[in-house]
């Protein structure tokens, strides 16, 4: 008998059929800017029922509920002021949007900070609540808990997969995001739940978090890496939304961490091939 193998272990136990989006019910944190908003336009547009933003600012986070309810319509928006590093906010909003819509079956992960000066909280946002909105995902949405199953959509970065000497801290939480997602999709207790998990992995996008506002100009690297992200070739929001609406609709994605840059479209990056015993 050969050795060990977790993955083989972790045989899928449900078949899992790909979603359509028309109908669902899907929550975004991060969702008043950037590539959370450009994920909840992209929802709404493929028909999701509702969408509740989770996001801690609240004067962009009213101003794109108004300006997308005026394209999309009244009833299908929510904007929840919350701070996702706050546990008990979370769990509160992902229990006020299944009550308020009678649902829910699809989770983006995404809100995230670049801050190598606020290590707790670049470390609770961008991981901590990572994990626990997967596993609120599956509480919620799990099969066993009275759900239909659902989708997560976790955003890491290509910094998962690669070093960026200047900001240690930002890609310890985005690997951490990477190896999270890799082994709770194949968790028996999510994939009996019927529920699927994935990363979607951008390169430099086009948003307000590369403009780095909260780095002091002394800072020790702020300005080489301004330097880096100023004229990004970067893609837009619109672009790795497209790409989550693709992860969330197929099949073929679940469990994977996914990389898209200007360069390459949406593409599975595989772990390495080890034995682990
Ligand atoms: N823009 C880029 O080049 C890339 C961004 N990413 C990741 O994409 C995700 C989204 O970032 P962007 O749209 O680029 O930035 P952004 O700054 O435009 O949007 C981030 C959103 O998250 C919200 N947010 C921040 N802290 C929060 C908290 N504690 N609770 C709730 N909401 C909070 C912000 O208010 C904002 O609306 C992040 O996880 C980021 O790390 C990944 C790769 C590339
Ligand atoms: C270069 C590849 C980027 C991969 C795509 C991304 O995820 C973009 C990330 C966006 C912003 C990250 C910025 C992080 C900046 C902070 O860590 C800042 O605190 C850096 C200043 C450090 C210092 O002066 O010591």
């Amino acid at each position: 008998m050969g050795p060990f193998n977790f993955s083989q272990a972790c045989i899928l136990s449900s078949i899992s059929t790909d979603m359509d989006i028309h109908g669902k019910v899907a929550i975004v944190t991060g969702g008043a800017d950037g590539i959370g908003r450009a994920i909840v336009e992209q929802l709404l547009i493929k028909g999701a029922k509702a969408v509740t933003i989770l996001d801690v600012n609240v004067e962009t986070g009213e101003k794109t509920l108004e300006e997308l309810r005026q394209e999309y319509g009244e009833d299908r928006l929510v904007f929840v002021k919350c701070d996702v590093s706050e546990a008990t906010l979370l769990e509160a909003a992902f229990a006020s949007t299944k009550s308020r819509f009678g649902g829910l079956d699809i989770v983006c992960n995404n809100a995230g900070i670049g801050n190598e000066f606020k290590l707790d909280l670049c470390v609770a946002v961008n991981l901590t609540a990572v994990i626990r909105g997967t596993y609120l995902a599956v509480e919620h949405m799990g099969t066993k808990n009275g759900g239909n199953g659902g989708v997560v959509i976790n955003t890491a970065s290509t910094s998962g997969f690669y070093a960026i000497p200047l900001s240690p801290i930002y890609v310890a939480t985005k690997h951490g995001v990477v190896g999270f997602t890799r082994s709770v999709a194949k968790e028996p207790m999510v994939v009996d739940n019927g529920v699927r998990v994935s990363a979607i992995c951008p390169g430099v996008t086009k948003t307000s978090i590369i403009d780095l506002k909260d780095v002091d100009e002394k800072s020790r690297y702020g300005n080489i890496l301004r330097k880096v992200f100023k004229n990004p070739q970067g893609m837009t929001p619109t672009d790795v939304a497209i790409s989550v609406i693709t992860m969330i609709e197929d099949t073929k994605y679940d469990g994977s961490t996914c990389m898209v840059t200007h360069k390459t479209p949406l593409e599975i990056v595989d772990q390495p091939n080890i034995v682990m015993t």
